[in-house]
């Protein structure tokens, strides 16, 4: 299955993940990430208006430059107990986020902007994980590989931090930083991409 795109469009992401995802929908895109500013204020515990309000700021930024691109960005975060848990910023940290989330239930919001012009589409979606109570062992031994750092709530489901979870409610790659399924639905009826082929001939 192959899409093509109406439009040019820009991925302003940094995310190796998003651009990952992107690419197995086979329409050519290019990747400049948004460098802007990540500090916003959280309103009424509004985790999809937060998570969409970022997505819109990094658009925005990329956008002002390329404004006859389809200019897509991305926003993820964890949520427990009503607090945000970006990337941590230390490995210490990431072993208080890790202990904190063991054998409880926490959620994870990505926020998406398309920003095409003048036009601002968003759409966010929420991802329940459950993780399974945790040795310190295990939480160290993951925190040690580096791999929590670049991550929101410092773990990836995608790799050794799936050993973490016990199961998941919800959209799969919504973890992971792109909720694929929705995306294209919007996507496909903003008229930005359409599916190549998809017609079945008989050669009978
Ligand atoms: C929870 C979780 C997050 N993540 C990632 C997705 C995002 O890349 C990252 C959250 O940080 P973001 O700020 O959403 O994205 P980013 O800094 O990686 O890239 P950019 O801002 O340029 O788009 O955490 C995983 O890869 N797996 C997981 O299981």
């Amino acid at each position: 299955m192959k899409f093509v795109s109406n439009v040019p469009i820009i991925l302003a992401s940094g995310s190796p993940r998003r651009k990952e995802l992107l690419q197995t929908l086979g329409f050519h895109f290019e990747v400049l990430p948004s460098n802007a500013d990540e500090a916003i204020d959280l309103i009424d515990e509004d985790f999809n208006g937060y998570v969409e309000r970022l997505a819109q700021r990094k658009a925005k930024v990329v956008s002002e430059t390329e404004k006859h691109s389809l200019v897509i960005a991305a926003d993820t975060i964890v949520v427990f107990n009503g607090n945000v848990y970006p990337k941590p910023s230390t490995a210490e940290e990431a072993v208080k986020f890790l202990t904190s989330f063991a054998g409880k239930t926490h959620s994870v919001f990505t926020g998406i902007c398309l920003q095409y012009g003048e036009r601002t589409i968003s759409f966010s979606e929420e991802t329940k994980v459950t993780f399974k109570p945790l040795d310190e062992q295990l939480i160290k031994a993951y925190v040690d590989s580096g791999d929590p750092m670049d991550k929101a709530g410092g773990y990836g489901i995608q790799t050794t931090g799936a050993l973490l979870v016990e199961k998941i409610d919800g959209d799969y790659l919504n973890v992971v930083g792109l909720p694929l399924s929705k995306f294209v639905d919007v996507m496909r009826k903003e008229g930005f991409l359409e599916l190549k082929g998809g017609v079945f001939t008989d050669d009978c």
